[in-house]
Formats: structure tokens, C-alpha cells, sequence
């Protein structure tokens, strides 16, 4: 499997601060790829920086083998394939499942405009399998608010899908999920993972040694180690500046 993603040398800085410093790594096209490491270790400032919502102060991100990201605001990575999802879900609450997958399929430039555009044939179809993937086809006459706080998660994710993205961005999608909606989250990520690669930041080390192919360990901004979970959960680096300390309990 080719790359999608290469991180080349990538800082952010906050104030002088190296909120990521001087990061290397890359992202295999189809894998499920966690980002762990304890409170402040750069985890969810490398997602804002893959996504344009910040901007490094050195290095390139190139995404499918020659664009490279850093020359993009974020509204244009969206275009360019690449979906991120905040750890609060952003659903519109007053709206029905599929009325908010509706306006994801058919997002123009501006709400407004979505407001007034309906979903084609085509579309209906897309929306239709993703409530199908997203297993929330039975509730999409139902208002958003009276979703649980997993069923919001999904929608949230289906809502990505429906823009067809190459590559989506998860920071802590099980955070306070129960175990049955958490592994039902990993098989999700699975079927997603077969079209779109999957970069997920998470403490949940449970749902990390289930699901991960692929794992990169980031201690104040820098990589301590990459590998599988078995490689990663056995670095004694690792256990001393994470596992070791329950740090994957505080999410
Ligand atoms: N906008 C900002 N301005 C100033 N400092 C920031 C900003 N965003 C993050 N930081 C700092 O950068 C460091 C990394 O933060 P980041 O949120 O990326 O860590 P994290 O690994 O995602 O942590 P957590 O697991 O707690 O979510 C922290 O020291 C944080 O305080």
C-alpha cells in the first residue's frame, strides 16, 4: 500500500512554544493509524495542522504524493479529500438524521446554500449506504437530539463520509462511549478504512490494541516510538512516559 500522507520535519509553534516539534512520519493509504501519547504531547495540534486549522512554523505535510497541504486553507483541504471530526459532536440537533446527512452530501460553499439545494438521485443513494454503514438507517426520521451520544458520533461520521473523503481525522471518537458503542465504533472504522484511510487520536488503550494497524507514540511534541501496538505497548520509554502511568485513563 502506497502512502497518503507524509509528514516532513513538521513544527508548530505557539508563542515559541513546539507544540509538534520537528515530526516524521507517514500514513499508509487503508491502515487505521492512532496517535497516543499523555495530556500535551502535540496529538490533536498535528491533526489542526494536517487539517489547516494551524499553520507550522517549518515542514511540509504532502498528501497523495505531491500536494502539499501547508499551501491550503482549511474550507480547501476539505475539497481536496480530507475530513476531520472534533472530539464535541457538531450535529445539527434540531434537524433529522437525514436531513443532516442531506446537508453534508450536498454542502456548497456556505449553509445557506446547502439549505437550498436537494440532494440528487445520486446523492440520495450515497446518503442511504452510509446510514446503512453508520447503522443508523432506522432512525433517520428522527430529530438529532434524541440521539444517544454514540448514535451522534456515527451521525458525525457518516456526515464526514457523505463528502466522500480519502482521509478522515478522529480526535477521541469513543471518549465517553460504554464498551458495546465503543467496539461498534471500531468495526465502523473498519468498513470505513477499506475506502478511507483513518487517523485516530485516542487514550482509550483498549480500543487502540483492537483496532490499530498502525500506532505512533508522541511525548512533548516529539515521536517516542511507531509500530504495531504489540512493538509500542513493550517500548519501556513508552510504558515509563505513558502506559506505566494510567495516563491512557485520562482522556
Ligand atoms: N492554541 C494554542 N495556544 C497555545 N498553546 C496551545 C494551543 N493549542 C495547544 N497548545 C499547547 O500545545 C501543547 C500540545 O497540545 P495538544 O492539545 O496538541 O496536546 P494533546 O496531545 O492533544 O493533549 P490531550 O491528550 O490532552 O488532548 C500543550 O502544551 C497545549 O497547552
Amino acid at each position: 500500500m502506497e502512502d497518503i500522507l507524509h509528514i516532513q520535519d513538521l513544527t508548530v509553534k505557539f508563542d515559541g512554544f513546539k507544540a509538534v516539534d520537528h515530526v516524521n512520519t507517514a500514513v499508509r493509504q487503508g491502515e487505521i493509524h492512532f496517535f497516543i501519547g499523555p495530556n500535551g504531547a502535540g496529538k490533536t495540534t498535528l491533526l489542526d495542522a494536517i487539517c489547516g486549522r494551524v499553520k507550522p512554523a517549518v515542514g511540509h505535510i504532502i498528501f497523495n504524493g505531491s500536494v502539499d497541504l501547508t499551501n491550503y486553507a482549511e474550507d480547501q483541504i476539505v475539497n481536496i479529500g480530507i475530513g476531520r471530526k472534533f472530539q464535541v459532536p457538531s450535529v445539527f440537533a434540531g434537524l433529522t438524521v437525514y436531513d443532516n446527512m442531506e446537508l453534508a452530501a450536498v454542502k456548497k460553499r456556505s449553509l445557506t446554500a446547502s439549505i437550498f439545494h436537494k440532494a440528487t438521485q445520486e446523492q440520495v443513494e450515497l446518503i442511504d449506504h452510509i446510514l446503512h454503514t453508520i447503522g443508523l438507517d432506522e432512525k433517520r426520521g428522527q430529530l438529532s437530539a434524541a440521539l444517544s451520544h454514540g448514535e451522534k458520533q456515527w451521525l458525525e461520521i457518516g456526515m464526514l463520509l457523505a463528502q466522500q473523503p480519502r482521509l478522515m481525522l478522529l480526535d477521541e471518537p469513543v471518549a465517553g462511549m460504554g464498551r458495546r458503542e465503543t467496539e461498534k465504533t471500531g468495526e465502523l472504522l473498519k468498513n470505513i478504512a477499506v475506502d478511507c484511510t483513518v487517523v485516530v487520536v485516542e487514550h482509550d488503550m483498549q480500543f487502540v490494541r483492537d483496532y490499530a494497524t498502525k500506532v505512533t507514540v508522541l511525548h512533548e511534541g516529539a515521536i517516542l516510538d511507531e509500530g504495531s501496538v504489540y512493538d509500542v505497548q513493550n517500548n519501556p520509554k513508552v510504558i515509563d512516559v505513558y502506559l506505566g502511568r494510567g495516563g491512557e485513563q485520562d482522556a
